[in-house]
């Protein structure tokens, strides 16, 4: 009977080891030669592998060596896990996965090693109990709307994780990288290692240890969305404090117990009063009273936005900076990428070149109007020396993801190397919108504000707007917020104008900001105050944004609130006509 099993096993685990095989050989795993991974050092332990550190080739960057102690045992689990990171696009707080390596022992026989982003700072807990002394309740608040952010996005794509815990979330570059999705809970299901759900006591839905239902019975309690909320209930207290959970008691059942209960941890001092209020209403022991994750981001969201919008100055650098390290970050990988791999492998490298371009052109969409972009890309193609032909022929044949989905029917939409195909743009949208990639979003809800490529349905504008300012798409919350300023498949609402601009503004939108600026010019939602709307039209026309430069112009047309400049008016409007603003090249004609 044993040897029975024993054989399955093998049969099934050669099954899912070809499934790899011929992954790779399709190009839908990235190999890595092993060969090339260098300064190779051991940096933790799991229960079921071991992880360590690695140089690529001659780079600097450090990739993750991810090795499982059973390979051959759990082979289908961690194909699993494969398909579910292949199925993800890009998401900044989730561990990368780039692909895959192995390494021939001296028996002849392989191993595979998973290849990971590495995160520089270790786990969360880590993070915490060596830095905590020196975050600011703006870091704090960032790690959780990071941390509720990625849940948000494996939410959404119906996946629950299921064994959230500080020692299980990283920390790279101070920003929270979430991995394991549930990978270790379904090993542990087959290796019958009952030990996890103590270990982890303290984070997990305590509704696992009610052997009874409401009518008395006896119930089989499975893991939810509504137990994840619970852990990142547990998660949020622990970054406001920065320690785990009852870290000075036994791990045990009458901890358990006593959970089960109603025990919880006390808020930390100086906590703010609505961050208490998200993470009690999160542990709620009744899993039906516990928000859902967007709702969670929503009100971590309003929070930093009202703590920002006190201190405006601050965030406009923050989000320099952040713009700087985003640069940074694409940078980088165009550096290890291209010069430090060997030419001889480089179509396996962790993104091409093709692929960070698209990345970062659907980024410099962020921050203007649907009618600059063909501008945007003209101009990138230019500075980068990528004729449109080729990057269309790329477009074409690399479909299976959602930004290039997305950025086929821009292409489509301005007629970029192609006929204008207003139709195919609203497909190929409609297509990058279901898989939840919100710019497709909000395009879409563009297409049916403006009847492109289908008939205009205001309400169905409003419905995408809606559902990226959900996934708390910043363009999203600021076509949510243009959507309650004009009526657009809703009733006028000053008020949450205002406040989505707000949100919005608070992400770094640029459009956000000007909005919002232009809210505090004409009292819409909040008090007329020029000073401010001065301000954030500033801080944007800093950030060389082409609608800011033009509305601060008029500041110094019409001396609103400061002393009338023409000269600088003409500068001002002559920066924006220079990025395409049509707008701004009539008033220079005027
Ligand atoms: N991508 C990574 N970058 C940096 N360090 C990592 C990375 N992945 C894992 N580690 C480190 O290796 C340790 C072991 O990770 P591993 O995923 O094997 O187990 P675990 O998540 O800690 O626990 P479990 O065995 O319950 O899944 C982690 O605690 C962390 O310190």
């Amino acid at each position: 009977m044993s040897n029975n099993t024993e054989i399955k096993f093998i049969d099934n685990s050669k099954e899912w080891i070809n499934w790899i095989e011929e992954s790779i050989v399709k190009k839908q795993i990235k190999y890595y030669d092993y060969k090339y991974f260098n300064n190779i050092q051991g940096i933790g332990l799991g229960r079921f592998g071991k992880v360590y550190r690695a140089n690529w080739n001659n780079s600097h960057n450090y990739l993750a060596l991810k090795l499982f102690f059973n390979f051959d045992t759990i082979t289908k689990e961690i194909v699993n896990e494969l398909k579910l990171h292949r199925e993800m696009d890009f998401h900044e707080n989730i561990i990368r996965f780039y692909g895959i390596t192995s390494e021939i022992q001296s028996d002849d026989s392989k191993r595979y090693l998973l290849v990971m982003e590495y995160a520089d700072n270790g786990t969360l807990r880590y993070y915490l109990s060596e830095y905590f002394e020196n975050l600011t309740w703006n870091d704090k608040l960032n790690l959780a709307f990071q941390l509720s952010n990625a849940i948000s996005y494996l939410h959404d794509k119906e996946i629950v994780h299921r064994n959230l815990h500080s020692n299980n979330i990283l920390v790279n570059k101070n920003t929270i990288k979430l991995t394991d999705f549930g990978l270790s809970e379904r090993i542990e299901e087959l290796s019958n290692v009952q030990s996890k759900l103590f270990g982890m006591v303290t984070y997990i839905d305590p509704q696992i240890f009610n052997r009874r239902d409401s009518n008395n019975q006896l119930q089989i309690y499975t893991l939810s969305k509504k137990s994840d909320i619970y852990s990142i209930g547990i998660l949020l207290w622990e970054i406001s404090s920065g320690r785990p959970p009852f870290c000075n008691e036994p791990y045990d059942v009458g901890l358990a117990m006593e959970i089960l209960q109603g025990l919880r941890e006390k808020p930390t001092l100086n906590t703010p009063k609505d961050y208490i209020k998200i993470y009690t209403d999160c542990w709620n022991n009744e899993p039906d009273n516990r928000p859902t994750i967007n709702q969670v981001v929503m009100k971590l969201n309003t929070i930093i936005s009202e703590i920002q919008l006190n201190d405006y100055n601050e965030i406009s650098e923050n989000v320099i900076n952040n713009n700087l390290q985003i640069s940074q970050i694409i940078q980088n990988f165009s550096r290890i990428d291209i010069n430090e791999i060997d030419p001889s492998i480089s179509s396996d490298l962790i993104m091409n070149d093709f692929e960070i371009m698209v990345v970062e052109i659907i980024s410099l969409f962020e921050n203007i109007e649907i009618k600059m972009r063909k501008c945007k890309v003209v101009k990138y193609l230019d500075n980068h020396n990528v004729s449109s032909q080729e990057i269309y022929n790329w477009l074409l044949n690399n479909q299976e993801n959602s930004d290039s989905i997305f950025l086929l029917g821009v292409f489509n939409y301005f007629g970029i190397e192609i006929n204008v195909d207003e139709q195919k743009a609203f497909e190929l949208y409609q297509k990058s919108s279901n898989l939840n990639n919100t710019f497709g979003i909000t395009s879409l809800g563009y297409c049916y504000e403006k009847g492109i490529g289908t008939f205009a349905n205001q309400l169905k504008a409003f419905e995408f707007y809606q559902k990226a300012a959900n996934l708390e798409s910043a363009r999203g919350l600021y076509n949510l917020g243009n959507c309650y300023l004009y009526g657009i498949g809703v009733l006028i609402n000053d008020q949450k104008a205002f406040e989505l601009f707000q949100m919005s503004a608070s992400l770094g939108n640029l459009l956000g900001i000007c909005n919002l600026g232009w809210c505090y010019k004409k009292g819409i939602g909040t008090n007329i105050d020029y000073q401010k709307s001065f301000e954030l039209y500033k801080k944007a026309t800093d950030l060389g944004n082409y609608l800011a430069q033009y509305n601060l112009a008029f500041f110094y047309k019409d001396g609103m609130g400061i002393k009338k400049d023409i000269s600088q008016a003409i500068c001002l409007f002559k920066k924006s006509a220079e990025q395409g603003y049509q707008n701004a090249k009539y008033k220079l004609n005027e």
